[in-house]
């Protein structure tokens, strides 16, 4: 059951901008605050907004078989009203990074169009968008012209029958094509987000790896979550970090990537070649003699040939450095990716509200967020933790 959040704000100054200065007042229970706080101290700065529900794949962590009953289309964001949550977010609640999501972002058809006009808005903002890559062969270079900073691109394998049976969809080639043109286009650097399912692509992790290394392409494998509308997500069925290492420890050593997490999900890994004759890749054992991550030996395996990241968010949580604030395709704020509380922004972006009004409201969403998961503790699988409604697809992942 979803909660709808927020109740419409005491009128703030016609046509927004900056708050005035003035005696801090409470508000709904809740401090005057700048930007996206939260009860925890964190701050959001990273906006990840959903473009679309609609996907042409069917992940099987994701999506059910048959697809979802999608939004209708006047239910959804114009592109106009898409830049003006963009133009608050950043001129007046702190937002510094946007990555634009779904859903399948590239099946929107005025994507370019909304990137040229955010980046005609904000010349300095990163932004960066997720796609499955499919029809990215024929839009690369239109996105990199109209402005687009960078592109996260899901390939989970490169096996044609894996990837038809974890996607549901026959369509590696295009998916490849896609991520080779994003490339050429300067669209760089690529990071390829990749979720292993046991016994369909878990073996293939060190040959993606491999793969990713050869292309100068930042691979990221992401822990399962419970997040698929099939609801068939179980703690012991996912694999983990640690198990991620183990398998990446038979062809290659990681040693911690001495850069700075800076809040991000993915914990980063300097890769190297496994010294000669240690290299086990397809024997389960373990090459690296440790859990794949040893600084012992890094030494002499070689030079570094890139790096891999690692989202752990059920085995290794980074909720208490979490930067981020969530708009889905049809204009509601879902503090964490776990909440069960959803603050709707359309009916004040379609009644003529200010600005104000609107930064208000998502304000008030943002101090509201959970400390983690969606609840007051860590916990993905936990006996308290209870999967929210919508589907990573509908959140916007
Ligand atoms: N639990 C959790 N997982 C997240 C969160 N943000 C991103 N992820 C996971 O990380 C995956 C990869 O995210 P991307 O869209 O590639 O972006 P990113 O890793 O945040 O961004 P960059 O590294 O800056 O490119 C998402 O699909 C999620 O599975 C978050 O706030 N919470
Ligand atoms: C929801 S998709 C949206 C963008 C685009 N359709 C794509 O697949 O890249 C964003 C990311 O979420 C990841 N994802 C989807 N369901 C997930 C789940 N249950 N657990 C972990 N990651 C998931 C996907 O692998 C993908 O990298
Ligand atoms: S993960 Fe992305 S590509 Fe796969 S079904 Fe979900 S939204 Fe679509
Ligand atoms: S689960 Fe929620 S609090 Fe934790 S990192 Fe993700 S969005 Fe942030």
């Amino acid at each position: 059951m979803t909660v709808q959040l927020g109740m419409p704000s005491p009128r703030g100054p016609a046509g927004g901008g900056p708050r005035p200065e003035g005696p801090r007042q409470s508000r709904g229970g809740r401090p005057e605050l700048e930007g996206l706080q939260d009860r925890y101290g964190r701050v959001a700065t990273d906006l990840r907004l959903s473009l679309t529900d609609k996907c042409n794949l069917r992940c099987t962590y994701c999506m059910p078989a048959e697809g979802l009953p999608w939004l209708a289309k006047d239910a959804v964001l114009t592109a106009e009203e898409i830049v003006r949550l963009v133009r608050i977010g950043v001129r007046d609640l702190g937002v510094r990074e946007l990555r634009l999501t779904g859903g399948e972002p590239l099946v929107r058809a005025d994507v370019v169009e909304i990137v040229a006009a955010l980046r005609a808005e904000h010349p300095e903002l990163p932004i960066a968008l997720t796609t499955n890559g499919v029809g990215l062969d024929r839009k690369a270079e239109a996105l990199k012209a109209a402005g687009l900073t960078r592109l996260n691109v899901s390939l989970d394998t490169l096996h044609p029958e894996a990837f038809a049976e974890l996607t549901r969809r026959p369509v590696l080639d295009r998916v490849l094509a896609g991520i080779e043109a994003a490339d050429a286009a300067g669209l760089g650097p690529i990071k390829v987000n990749a979720v292993l399912m046991p016994g369909v692509n878990d073996a293939d992790a060190p040959e993606l790896l491999a793969w990713c290394l050869e292309r100068g392409y930042e691979l990221r494998f992401i822990e399962q979550m419970p997040l698929d509308a099939d609801h068939g997500w179980t703690r012991n069925g996912m694999i983990t970090a640690a198990e991620i290492r183990d398998l990446l420890g038979t062809r290659f050593r990681l040693t911690p990537d001495p850069r700075a997490r800076d809040g991000a999900p993915a914990e980063r890994f300097e890769v190297r070649a496994l010294p000669a004759g240690q290299d086990v890749s397809g024997d389960a054992s373990g090459g690296g003699g440790d859990d794949g991550t040893g600084a012992a030996g890094a030494e002499q395996a070689g030079p570094v040939l890139g790096t891999v990241g690692i989202i752990a968010s059920v085995t290794e949580p980074f909720c208490a450095d979490c930067r981020r604030t969530r708009i889905t395709a049809e204009g509601k704020v879902m503090s964490c990716l776990f909440s069960h509380e959803e603050t709707d922004l359309r009916p004040l972006l379609r009644s003529g509200a200010p600005d104000a009004d609107v930064a208000a409201r998502w304000q008030d969403a943002m101090w509201a967020k959970p400390k983690a998961h969606g609840m007051d503790h860590t916990g993905l699988g936990a006996a308290d933790f209870v999967q929210p409604d919508r589907t990573m697809s509908a959140i916007g992942g």
